[in-house]
């Protein structure tokens, strides 16, 4: 069976907030949740009754302090994040916003900081910002893209630590579409959201990497839902 085929999305959002001027970017460093120990845009779940949009200004203002006009929030992308073995794909909403009003300040979950656009840390990000995140900021958006994630081969001590005893680390496959991680098959390692830790200790970018994808940016408007089998539902006026 398919690894990457989902059943159902879950509906997220990522903001980018950009100083044109000084070529710079905020992001934050998350503390705690999905993603923790990374580097990441602003972002979280759409609530019941809320449009994406609507939940990108909130999350802004939760995680950096930071309100943006509705007017000033541009959608730059729809991401469809699909997880190996996992059957709920994150439809992640991304925006981008050159104005804020109010102080920028720390949270319990996130710690802004400013990078300049030629040192920004991918190497302590989610695998996929590199593919992504460099056409928000020369403007090629809005995009669309599909980005598999597989869980990283387990070291032999975090296999150990895990209680994972007599797994071989180096039986994990990469090579091949069609094969399953011997880590993320184990029964106590699903690679479900809600399962998956990150943790201090784990690669600096985290423990996933890419499997495959595909980006595209050259949509007539901005990307609004995505189908279960990963194409683009519908476009935003
Ligand atoms: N592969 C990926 N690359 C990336 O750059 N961001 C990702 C990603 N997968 C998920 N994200 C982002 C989307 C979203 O902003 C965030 C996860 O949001 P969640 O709501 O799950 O986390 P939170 O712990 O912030 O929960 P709430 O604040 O309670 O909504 O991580």
């Amino acid at each position: 069976m398919d690894p990457f085929r989902i059943t159902s999305t879950k509906v997220l959002t990522l903001v980018t907030v950009i100083d044109k001027q000084n070529q710079r970017i905020l992001l934050g460093y998350k503390k705690r949740g999905f993603g923790a120990h990374l580097w990441n845009g602003f972002g979280g779940k759409v609530e019941p009754g809320e449009t994406p949009k609507e939940g990108a200004i909130r999350e802004l203002e939760e995680e950096a302090g930071i309100t943006v006009h509705p007017d000033k929030l541009q959608k730059t992308g729809l991401l469809l994040f699909l997880f190996e073995n996992d059957t709920v794909g994150l439809e992640t909403h991304v925006y981008k916003a050159y104005e804020y009003e109010g102080e920028i300040r720390e949270c319990d979950e996130m710690r802004p900081q400013w990078f300049d656009f030629a040192d920004i840390p991918y190497s302590q990000m989610w695998p996929d910002d590199e593919t992504w995140l460099p056409l928000t900021l020369k403007g090629q958006d809005p995009f669309f893209g599909r980005i598999c994630l597989k869980r990283r081969p387990l070291t032999e001590s975090a296999s150990l630590e895990n209680g994972v005893s007599g797994l071989n680390p180096s039986s994990s496959t990469a090579s091949s579409g069609s094969t399953t991680s011997t880590a993320a098959s184990a029964g106590n390692l699903s690679t479900t959201m809600t399962n998956t830790s990150f943790t201090a200790d784990q690669p600096s970018n985290g423990p996933f990497e890419i499997f495959d994808y595909h980006l595209e940016h050259s949509l007539p408007s901005a990307p609004h839902e995505i189908a279960l089998d990963g194409t683009v539902a519908s476009y935003e006026n």
